[in-house]
């Protein structure tokens, strides 16, 4: 690099550290050479680094990101797009940090024939009334983990992209042993802190890319991607050790609790969530039947 193109570079570097929009450097590919987060610092930057930008959105958006792309190269004039961003539609950018709903205003320039430079604005109202709204709808209120309807929406996407690609990912149906005895020995209320104690601590003990449910009453989903059968059986007595490890504080006195796991891992293109989260079920039916605390995975 000759001394005035390393000024230049310098400039340029020196510019995107003062403005507030995110800035994502692409390669003919359309793969991201760089990141610059703005005020998006929830933004895992280096984990973009080398992706397929379009395919970091979910289906809905990643069609019109595509043809962004090409109308650039193609006219060589700025592409404008504004996108809805909800976390729970797009496993990606939930993987890479955003938590919550915002409005892009993103604009693409070609820099030549072999890059480009995407530009996003966050435009979303200062809704954090709405923001609370759509943190409602996704959340679960005794405990705070997602619902079952969020589980829903990302296991389609993420199962279809998984499939796509030929990726592996896994689920964990967990379900708490002889929950209603806690119910009836101790009260609804400490069943109440049994399941948020295992919440929390469950929330402590994922990792950013998993993504963690209330199934129903006493059962939750931990979905893995990129994740296989060995892996998630050793992900599931990780998450075991992990409920037997903890102790409520109940009004009548210290209690222990356990969990059965059921795994499942993505099979076949004849896979679908629905097929995925059967198969665990199955799999903690035979689990319980064992003798509870236990985990079952899908045969070899
Ligand atoms: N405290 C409390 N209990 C709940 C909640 N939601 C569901 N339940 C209770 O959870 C219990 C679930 O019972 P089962 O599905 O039979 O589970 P279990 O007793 O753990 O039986 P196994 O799964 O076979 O070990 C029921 O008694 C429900 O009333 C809740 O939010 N709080």
């Amino acid at each position: 690099m000759t001394d005035s193109e390393g000024l230049q570079q310098r400039r340029f570097e020196c510019l995107l550290t003062a403005i507030d929009q995110i800035v994502i450097h692409l390669n003919g590919a359309g793969e991201v050479i760089s990141v610059n987060a703005g005020s998006a610092d929830w933004l895992k930057t280096d984990q973009m680094i080398s992706r397929t930008f379009s395919a970091l959105f979910s289906e809905d958006l990643a069609g019109d990101v595509s043809a962004q792309i090409d109308k650039a190269f193609e006219t060589h004039e700025p592409q404008k797009l504004t996108l809805l961003m909800k976390p729970e539609h797009s496993f990606h950018w939930h993987e890479l940090g955003l938590r919550l709903t915002q409005t892009w205003e993103t604009k693409l320039v070609d820099v030549s024939d072999t890059e480009l430079i995407w530009v996003a604005k966050n435009i979303s109202q200062p809704a954090q009334q709405e923001q609370k709204v759509v943190k409602l709808s996704q959340r679960d209120p005794l405990t705070g983990a997602y619902n079952q309807r969020s589980l829903m929406t990302i296991l389609k996407q993420s199962v279809a992209q998984a499939q796509r690609y030929d990726w592996v990912c896994s689920v964990l149906l967990i379900d708490i042993d002889h929950f209603s005895q806690v119910n009836d020995q101790y009260g609804l209320d400490t069943g109440d802190k049994v399941l948020q104690q295992f919440v929390e601590a469950m929330h402590a003990f994922q990792r950013t890319a998993d993504f963690f449910a209330r199934y129903a009453d006493d059962r939750f989903v931990m979905f893995l991607p990129e994740t296989n059968r060995e892996q998630a059986l050793l992900a599931a007595e990780r998450v075991r050790k992990l409920a037997q490890e903890q102790c409520v504080v109940g009004p009548s006195g210290e209690l222990e609790f356990t969990v059965s796991i059921g795994t499942a891992s993505l099979r076949d293109s004849q896979d679908t969530p629905d097929s995925l989260l059967k198969r665990a079920e199955e799999n903690l039916f035979i689990a319980k039947q064992s003798g509870t605390n236990r985990i079952e995975g899908d045969e070899v």
